[in-house]
């Protein structure tokens, strides 16, 4: 099959399932910005690191297409008609959130704890983090978004709740193990 169908040339699209919407529908504004993020995720992984991070980002990267698979599945198509759920298998669960959980508590433990906040930047892999962490920001306002007029799975909010955590953290470390310049804020008194 072609990759242009052409059936999008008139501003809608179709979601899991084949219902069709608006393409600026919240739906597609919610999932448009976590594949926004997966690619961003992208970009980190392609600089020099210790391939401890390439791990984890490429497995973050996977669960994000779960996340995409679920803001994409509108409520009355999640179950098929022989009674089985469309995404049986590709669920969020708690250990995915757990994995980020662990490795912040194992970043910051290498850390010395925060006394003020720095400006974003230093080194281009470091911007690169802080760039992702808003971008996965503004998926999470737009899944909660969504989640005001349809029902959202709880834990793929709260799943981009704790990547925005880790990508705060990967920054931090990132910044400490390349020896980066950090320049405070410093608020006008
Ligand atoms: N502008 C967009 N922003 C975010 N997601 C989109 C956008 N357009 C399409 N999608 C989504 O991306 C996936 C692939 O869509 P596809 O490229 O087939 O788009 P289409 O415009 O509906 O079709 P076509 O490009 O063939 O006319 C679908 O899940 C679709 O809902």
């Amino acid at each position: 099959m072609k990759v242009y169908t052409k059936t999008g040339d008139k501003g809608t699209t179709a979601l899991f399932g084949g219902t069709r919407v608006p393409k600026d529908h919240a739906r597609i504004e919610s999932y448009g910005t976590v594949d926004e993020l997966n690619s961003h995720i992208g970009l980190i992984r392609d600089q020099e690191m210790n391939s401890h991070y390439k791990e984890i980002l490429i497995e973050i990267q996977d669960r994000l297409f779960t996340v995409g698979a679920i803001l994409a599945t509108p409520p009355e198509k999640e179950v098929l008609k022989n009674g089985e759920l469309r995404l049986k298998k590709l669920g969020i669960i708690e250990s995915d959130i757990e994995l980020l959980e662990n490795e912040i508590d194992s970043m910051e433990e290498a850390l010395p704890p925060m006394t003020h906040f720095v400006l974003p930047g230093g080194h281009t892999t470091v911007s690169y983090c802080h760039i992702a962490r808003c971008v996965c920001r503004r998926a999470e306002r737009l899944a909660v978004h969504l989640s005001h007029n349809e029902p959202v799975a709880e834990i793929a909010i709260k799943y981009l709740n704790r990547l925005s955590d880790y990508l705060f953290v990967l920054a931090r470390k990132l910044s400490h193990d390349l020896k980066a310049t950090e320049v405070q804020w410093i608020p006008r008194k």
